[in-house]
């Protein structure tokens, strides 16, 4: 089912976005590791954060809704054996996280995704579980489906990550937790931190060590997480859709509350006070994180700002609405260094260089990135973009839709879901026009 996002002449209004997934996630996970009741306020009810309210309540929490946007979780300080398959659906996130958290009980898990999580690698996490005393079977060891086999006698282990990943980082840490001595990651370049934050937040003893432009984190296993009352900050990967509009709308003024600035996630922000005409409101702190309101105004024009490496991971999920940034702007942007992309929900550097020129713009694939000629504010449009089951490439898609020549269309807007199904709605209250075709 197509649908067409109409070029309109002005954007405008306030919108909270909804609560971050990565916290999201961990917060459901945590507590039902805990023993007692914790209350989650601001919750992602997005559909790759109720499967993991779901797997947490097979593995023994009690976990309900009290009010929209607030959850109950009763922790049993651990997990026990499920009766029937976990299925994580869309969700990278959800998967390898609770197959660290898993591996330390001694329960027999099936495990399994839809055809996008079938495809994305597992050995990535798999590998350092196995090498910590978990025991997996599966026709392939790299992919869903697999049943993990946990024990309760793993052992810690002292990794260096091949990927700048914080999944993989997330998921040894937590398999740390139950594992007999030290356990420690070493991260090149520092991921985002929301595992180590929320851990301590749930009353875990952790250490993090900066080393050049990543961190060491050690963790003793053996620890009792405590229930936590926790309120969800605004997602920042929402977040840059809507301030994204702003920036290409020829005439905007958009407020975005609540924006979380953690340094690990705000990449794209961070660049986009040099692309266009975005001031601070107001800040405050949610839950141990800065958060921010932002309005933007102005009419449309986008400079040219690339990221350095350094940014890479801040804005990891950003890209694909990056690029429709960059075909805005002026000149020629290149991206390298962002390999990690072609391992999401989509192969994103196919996906996203697939998008803008199904709509006029120049650009091409490299092997860890992509070169995309700016537009200088004219983006042709007129395309229907394949999003390849691909929730950012079709809102990227959607958004860029607002404020090209020709009106932009989608093949599939149901993914949308897994991560913002408010996103249609804060669409039209900023005055946008996104309708099926
Ligand atoms: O830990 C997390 O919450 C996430 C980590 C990132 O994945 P990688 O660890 O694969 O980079 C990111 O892309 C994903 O959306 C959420
Ligand atoms: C990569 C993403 O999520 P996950 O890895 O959790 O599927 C994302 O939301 O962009």
């Amino acid at each position: 089912m197509v649908w067409i996002s109409n070029p309109v002449s002005r954007l405008s209004g306030r919108i909270l976005p909804p609560g971050d997934k990565s916290c999201s996630h961990r917060a459901l996970m945590f507590a039902a590791l805990a023993s007692g009741r914790s209350v989650i306020s601001g919750l992602l009810e997005g559909d790759d954060v109720l499967r993991t309210g779901e797997a947490c309540r097979a593995l023994g929490a009690n976990v309900k809704q009290i009010a929209p946007y607030t959850w109950e979780v009763i922790g049993t300080g651990g997990y026990s054996q499920p009766d029937d398959r976990i299925d994580f659906g869309n969700s990278g996130t959800g998967s390898r996280l609770m197959m660290g958290a898993m591996a330390g009980f001694p329960i027999r898990v099936d495990l399994t995704g839809d055809e996008s999580l079938r495809s994305r690698p597992m050995a990535r996490v798999l590998d350092p579980l196995k090498s910590m005393g978990a025991d997996v079977k599966g026709e392939d060891p790299d992919r869903l489906p697999l049943t993990l086999i946990g024990s309760s006698d793993l052992q810690a282990i002292d990794y260096t990550p091949p990927h700048a990943s914080a999944q993989v980082k997330s998921a040894i840490l937590l398999a740390g937790l139950n594992a007999k001595g030290t356990t420690i990651v070493r991260e090149a370049r520092k991921t985002r931190d929301h595992t180590e934050r929320m851990l301590e937040g749930f009353g875990i003893e952790l250490t993090q060590e900066a080393v050049g432009e990543g961190q060491n984190i050690s963790i003793v296993g053996g620890q009792s997480l405590t229930p936590v009352d926790f309120t969800v900050p605004g997602d920042p990967s929402s977040a840059a859709f809507l301030f994204a509009a702003g920036m290409i709308s020829p005439d905007a003024d958009v407020t975005i509350e609540g924006i979380m600035t953690n340094p690990t996630r705000a990449g794209l922000l961070k660049l986009a006070y040099d692309m266009a005409e975005l001031e601070d409101l107001e800040r405050h702190t949610i839950s141990g994180e800065e958060v921010v309101t932002v309005r933007v105004t102005g009419s449309g024009r986008v400079k040219r700002a690339i990221p350095g490496q350094e940014l890479t991971a801040a804005m990891i999920d950003e890209f694909p609405i990056y690029a429709v940034l960059a075909a805005f702007a002026e000149g020629e942007t290149r991206i390298t260094g962002a390999e990690e992309l072609r391992v999401k929900e989509s192969d994103r550097i196919t996906a996203t260089v697939n998008m803008l020129r199904a709509n006029g713009v120049e650009a091409d694939e490299l092997p860890d990135g992509f070169v995309i000629q700016g537009c200088n504010g004219k983006v042709p449009g007129g395309g229907v973009v394949d999003t390849m089951h691909d929730h950012r490439i079709a809102m990227s898609a959607l958004i860029m839709g607002t404020a090209s020549q020709e009106p932009v269309g989608v093949d599939d807007i149901a993914m949308i879901a897994t991560s913002y199904p408010e996103f249609f709605q804060h669409m039209r209250t900023l005055g946008a026009d996104i309708r099926e075709a």
